[in-house]
């Protein structure tokens, strides 16, 4: 039996490295337990578990999301996670976290998105993940079209659409999106594009799938101070820039924003 069985075993030089956010992701907690904190891990996740009284498991993220299918490494801490149940706005998602990318702190984001859809508009959505833009724009009676290119991702997709109700209105592809001109010859009203790192360039490639007068949203990853100069690019590319916000950090000055834009 371990000899630290509590977070007060933790010594007083490392407690400030305790962490104090973490996500929760259906009933399951992911934490990032910093390295000098090794030893104590265990007593760091009955510590957070014991926070709130619905938490059925623990995850320590060990690896930031890697490779083209954003997929972080974690380890287990507490409990036995299979599949978890993520509930948001009232569309639940299922998945293994091993295998896919889930950010849960996009729900509003997504929210707000999915609330400018209307149910007469054709839908595409690249790089879909498991479903959590383009299952609400299905939910709006909108026709859509979802590209996701993580083998797991597009099962648990299938999966998703079916639990939320919405097969007649999806239909996924197991696809890499970069090659689109080869697989699709439809247009659409609007474009939802949750871009991976570093591919900002698909924006010029998704553009000829888009109607005159469709919306776009856009998401890239970027510093304050490039902003003016990306919206001149947008503008050059023929989009008009209705409204451009900050949606979350993911590094000390590197945000993701989202550009909502219509295709003039
Ligand atoms: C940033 S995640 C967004 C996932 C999802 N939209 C969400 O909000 O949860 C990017 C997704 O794009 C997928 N992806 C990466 N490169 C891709 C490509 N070339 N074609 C299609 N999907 C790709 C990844 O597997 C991952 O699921």
């Amino acid at each position: 039996m371990s000899m630290i069985q509590k977070i007060a075993d933790i010594p007083e030089e490392l407690l400030y490295q305790v962490p104090k956010r973490f996500d929760i992701v259906g009933d399951i907690a992911v934490v990032s337990v910093p390295a000098e904190l090794e030893l104590y891990k265990l007593p760091v996740a009955e510590h957070i578990a014991s926070t709130r009284g619905n938490i059925r498991g623990v995850l320590n993220k060990v690896t930031k999301l890697k490779g083209e299918h954003r997929v972080a490494g974690f380890e287990v801490l507490l409990g036995d996670i299979p599949v978890i149940i993520h509930e948001e706005f009232g569309f639940r998602y299922r998945m293994d976290l091993r295998e896919v990318f889930f950010n849960g702190r996009l729900a509003f984001e997504r929210q707000r998105v999915s609330s400018k859809v209307r149910a007469d508009e054709d839908v595409i959505v690249p790089f879909c993940g498991i479903g959590p833009f383009a299952i609400p724009a299905a939910a709006k009676g909108a026709k859509v079209v979802a590209i996701e290119k993580n083998p797991h991702a597009c099962r648990w997709l299938f999966e998703n659409v079916r639990l939320n109700n919405v097969d007649g209105n999806i239909h996924p592809i197991l696809a890499d999106a970069s090659d689109i001109g080869s697989f699709l010859k439809a247009r659409f009203d609007r474009a939802i594009i949750p871009t991976p790192y570093g591919m900002d360039d698909f924006l010029e490639k998704l553009l000829p799938f888009v109607r005159k007068g469709g919306n776009v949203h856009f998401y890239a990853f970027k510093k304050q101070y490039q902003i003016e100069e990306l919206m001149g690019q947008y503008s050059d590319m023929g989009l008009d820039v209705v409204e451009h916000r900050r949606c979350g950090n993911i590094a000390p000055s590197i945000s993701r924003w989202a550009f909502d834009m219509v295709k003039e």
